[in-house]
């Protein structure tokens, strides 16, 4: 700040600003008013107006003119003020007299003259080198010394005319002189709403920002008005790095995010602007939708934490929104080049979508991203065209964003890079013929609990949905299992022989597999269901009686293994016991259907939790299983451990009181620790029939083994 300004009067100062903003191509009608609110706001403080070359005034100066030209409300306050300066000199002494506030008469004549006056009255600031500025009306160039931000401002305020007309832009190039942003590769990005008929929204670059702005100075400064957060790439972990470091997977390295600036501006008009900058290969970039970005930061921050972590702040979840735009903005680009790769036909289009499998791919599938089941018929006839199509997954995130946390893939050991093809699917789809019926009257009072609100958990009493579990919750307020429901289905699964076991009269199971004469059933384990709240409860979807309706929570990783079972899943993140971690999604088949496609099954799961309920028969398509071979989620990637798996199943009824349909939920049964695989117990009879595996699990209680043994002795 020139300390020479420092001993002007108010009055010199005050013309001093309305010339600087006159040069600016500002007329006094308009800057006047705004200079005058500002002054007030600033209680009478000149140097924070005279900032930054009128930083601040040129900004609000800027807003008044694009909020509709001068707004004189300032005259009111000021009067008032004037009044109690008035009053209040009636008793100052006459050092102060002596001062030539703004807010005296004497100050208003002059400020009121000028106001009338000629602009060329006032002296044009010296022009700053190198600054070209887009004057207001967009029509001529002129050389001022108003801040690159501002100019920035305005560069755009014509862009956005210019888009009206949906004519291209060109990035503006970062001044030479600004480390900052050439440092970034990239300009700022934002997102310009676009009138009616246009496109929905369009990247504009924003010029570089203003090397001269301020520093986050919090508490020290507290009228500064912008503020600017710069970290190097040694602070900003790559964001969509599948590579893990610890485990040395091969899966490639993803766009990283080099740096990172916020920025945060207000202006005197109550306006405050919060910018990232993440610098990434803008060959390699497609500007996400918000949404997207935003419920990315809230999985990765919030849903997958369940509570804030102590550590959060605002600098973090800058820092992930910054991520999530790169990870998001890079994703299609990225398995694009790997579909080229293999498939080696692939046409890149603009934003680098291989737009000819885009288009094959929505003549196949369709998909329901509702909650529950959804009597949507997903045609076998597909399969085979999909799998031919959709040979390679989305590296980053097998889920594709459909669960709330990303689940990354890597292989270590093997040359594949990615599971044989099938379509990702979160939540359970019926094929063709099952039936489903998630009504809502089927609901009655007594599986429901209207009257509840926000969390089951800590009311007095257990609620109505307590009451299928022993009146008891299942599930602790930290979520999990309570020991005791977990020891029992624990038991159940690994001591079958020593539970109860249901024989139907004619096994739905038997009868699918041969009509005519089908063998007698070979039993149906009762297993314990857990209950939760659904949609006729009062409570909220934050509930602790909602855990697995809400999705998974950990951090999960697809991953070759080493002990020739394939693909498997393991946990990033050591899990206590009776944590939740996934369910098995697949397509709900009739047990005929299944029947119909057991030459190409995996390992469907049959829903007869509830079979001993129903009496005599079961309608067959009432006889469900699921299968996730063509349509599944990463459940489909556990692998199979005899006797001591880390994983245990657990019946879930949400949607559907009567349970010949229910959900088909994975808990951990011990402390699981980070990168440890996930197993469960597929329940195989290894000694009835033979299995289509021959059993790796390495349990010392493998049940496989003694049958691989029989086979060498052969
Ligand atoms: C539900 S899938 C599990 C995911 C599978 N590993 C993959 O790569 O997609 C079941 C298949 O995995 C393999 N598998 C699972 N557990 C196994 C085990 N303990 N021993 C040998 N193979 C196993 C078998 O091929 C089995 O058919």
């Amino acid at each position: 700040m020139n300390s020479s300004r420092g001993s002007m009067s108010h009055k010199a100062r005050a013309q001093r600003a309305l010339a600087a903003m006159n040069s600016l191509g500002f007329s006094k009608k308009l800057a006047y008013p705004v200079l005058k609110r500002l002054h007030n706001l600033y209680d009478k403080k000149w140097e924070l107006i005279e900032d930054d070359n009128y930083r601040a005034l040129a900004e609000a100066v800027l807003d008044a003119q694009m909020n509709g030209g001068p707004v004189d409300d300032g005259d009111q306050e000021l009067e008032q003020d004037e009044d109690r300066h008035q009053r209040h000199s009636t008793v100052r002494s006459d050092s102060d007299d002596e001062m030539d506030t703004p807010d005296s008469p004497d100050f208003m004549t002059d400020l009121a003259t000028n106001r009338r006056g000629n602009s060329d009255d006032f002296p044009s600031p010296p022009p700053r080198r190198g600054a070209m500025v887009i004057s207001p009306r967009g029509a001529t160039p002129l050389q001022s010394r108003a801040s690159p931000r501002l100019l920035g401002r305005r560069r755009r305020q014509v862009m956005e005319e210019d888009l009206q007309h949906d004519v291209f832009l060109r990035e503006p190039k970062p001044e030479p002189d600004d480390m900052d942003a050439s440092n970034c590769q990239n300009a700022q990005l934002g997102l310009v709403d676009l009138p009616h008929g246009a496109r929905s929204s369009r990247v504009l670059a924003l010029p570089p920002p203003d090397r001269n702005s301020k520093r986050i100075s919090g508490a020290e400064n507290r009228t500064t008005q912008h503020c600017r957060n710069r970290e190097m790439s040694s602070s900003v972990a790559p964001t969509s790095n599948i590579m893990n470091n610890e485990t040395g997977s091969r899966v490639r390295n993803m766009q990283a995010a080099t740096c990172l600036d916020i920025d945060v501006a207000s202006s005197a008009m109550g306006e405050v602007k919060m910018s990232l900058k993440c610098s990434l290969d803008p060959s390699k970039f497609c500007m996400p939708a918000l949404e997207a970005v935003f419920k990315m930061v809230e999985n990765k921050c919030l849903l997958s934490h369940k509570v804030l972590p102590p550590d959060l702040s605002i600098g973090s979840l800058m820092k992930e929104i910054c991520q999530c735009v790169v990870q998001l903005g890079t994703e299609d680009t990225v398995e694009h080049n790997m579909q080229s790769d293999s498939i080696g036909n692939g046409s890149r289009s603009e934003n680098g979508v291989n737009q000819k499998q885009k288009a094959a791919e929505e003549l196949f599938v369709s998909k329901d991203s509702g909650n529950g089941p959804v009597n949507s018929t997903l045609a076998q006839e597909r399969h085979l065209a999909l799998s031919t199509l959709r040979t390679i997954h989305d590296v980053t995130d097998i889920s594709k964003g459909e669960e709330r946390v990303r689940i990354s893939i890597v292989n270590e050991f093997g040359e594949e890079k990615c599971p044989p093809s099938f379509y990702y699917m979160p939540r359970n789809t019926v094929f063709r013929n099952a039936r489903v019926s998630a009504s809502l009257s089927k609901i009655g009072d007594e599986d429901c609990c209207a009257d509840c609100f926000g969390n089951c958990l800590s009311a007095p009493v257990p609620c109505a949905c307590a009451r299928k579990t022993g009146g008891e919750y299942v599930y602790t307020p930290e979520g999990l299992v309570r020991p005791a429901f977990m020891d029992d289905c624990v038991s159940v699964s690994r001591f079958p022989e020593k539970h109860h076991m249901v024989f139907c009269k004619t096994c739905p199971l038997e009868s699918s597999r041969n009509k005519a004469s089908p063998e007698p059933c070979r039993g149906h384990l009762v297993r314990k269901f857990i209950k939760e709240c659904w949609s006729k409860c009062g409570c909220s979807m934050q509930c602790g009686n909602r855990v697995v309706q809400r999705g998974i929570s950990c951090n999960l990783q697809v991953f070759f293994t080493e002990n020739g079972t394939g693909w498997g899943l393991r946990t990033l993140d050591e899990l206590p016991r009776g944590a939740f971690v996934c369910e098995y999604a697949g397509e709900i088949l009739t047990n005929t259907e299944l029947h119909e496609r057991a030459a190409q099954n995996m390992h469907p799961i049959v829903l007869d939790a509830g079979w001993c309920s129903s009496e005599g028969l079961l309608k067959d398509e009432k006889a469900l299983c699921l299968d996730a071979t063509f349509y599944g989620n990463v459940g489909r990637f556990i692998n199979h451990r005899c006797c001591d798996a880390n994983l245990v199943v657990i019946p879930v009824e949400v949607e559907t009181p009567d349970h010949h349909y229910y959900h088909v939920a994975f808990f951990t049964s011990k402390k699981v620790e980070a990168f440890e695989e996930l197993t469960w117990d597929y329940g195989i009879d290894f000694d009835h029939a033979k299995a289509s595996f021959q059993c790796v699990c390495g349990s010392r209680y493998c049940r496989g083994r003694k049958w691989r043994l029989d086979d060498q002795r052969m």
